[in-house]
């Protein structure tokens, strides 16, 4: 696969040049804030950048007929309308978290949260102290299937990949449900598995879970 890079000197960056290499996947754009390569046309390019770069991602994917995977967190609503258009043209995969197992918490709670609609409800995010966004895109994705106004709190320590813990609790007992990414490289490796969707699938606005159900938009 011929793949471009938005944010390839970042740390999913270094991680999504290594796993696509060992792959044998051909790195022919590479954008960062100061730095462009280009070796070649991509057919998908994968941006974890900045919601910044996102108007520009959006141009390259144009002008080169890729598809998209991305990353980014911290994503305006209007950022969202330039990756639903885009996904009129080509295949976008969007997701704030590309691990399978932040996949399987939203299906958890997608179908379970009713049951504790009489419990409190509180979300624990944990980061590294590099990371630049609070609360996580990922805390925001499962406050959405908790399906209610929930509190969000944001440790930044060491560093930690990636932690998320669902609190439900009443007076008598406490439930928690907890995810924890043991390295970057469970990212990279949805992120290609995303990748290879996009060059089967019809132009279109997906995320992770079409990824993983091999969901066909009918677009
Ligand atoms: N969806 C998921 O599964 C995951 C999402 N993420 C998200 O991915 C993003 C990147 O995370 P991470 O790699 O840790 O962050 P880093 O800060 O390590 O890397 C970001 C990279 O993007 C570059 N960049 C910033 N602005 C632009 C721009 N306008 N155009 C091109 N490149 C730009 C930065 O350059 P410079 O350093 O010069 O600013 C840097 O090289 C974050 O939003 C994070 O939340 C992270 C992990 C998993
Ligand atoms: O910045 C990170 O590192 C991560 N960001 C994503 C988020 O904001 O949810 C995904 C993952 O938790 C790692």
């Amino acid at each position: 696969m011929k793949y471009g890079l938005v944010g390839a000197k970042g740390k999913m960056g270094k991680e999504i040049r290594e796993l696509f290499s060992s792959h044998g996947d051909d790195l022919v754009l590479e954008v960062d804030v100061d730095h462009f390569v280009e070796r070649g046309i991509p057919e998908v390019i994968v941006d974890f950048s900045s919601p910044n770069a996102v108007p520009t991602t959006v141009e390259l994917c144009k002008r080169y007929s890729a598809h998209l995977v991305i990353g980014t967190t911290a994503l305006t609503q209007e950022h969202f309308e330039l990756l639903r258009e885009l996904g009129q043209h080509v295949a976008v995969v969007q997701s704030f978290n590309f691990s399978e197992g932040i996949a399987i918490f939203q299906k958890l709670l997608r179908n379970f949260s009713r049951l504790f609609t009489d419990w409190d409800c509180w979300i624990v995010e944990t980061h590294h102290n590099q990371k630049k966004d609070a609360p996580s895109g990922t805390a925001l994705m499962l406050k959405r299937e908790v399906g209610r106004e929930v509190p969000i709190s944001s440790l930044r320590i060491g560093g930690i990949f990636g932690e998320h813990v669902v609190y439900f609790a009443n007076a008598n007992e406490v439930f928690e449900i907890k995810h924890s990414a043991l390295s970057r490289k469970v990212f990279a490796s949805g992120a290609r598995k995303a990748a290879l969707f996009c060059l089967k699938a019809k132009k279109g606005f997906y995320n992770f879970l079409d990824v993983l159900e091999g969901g066909i938009e009918h677009g």
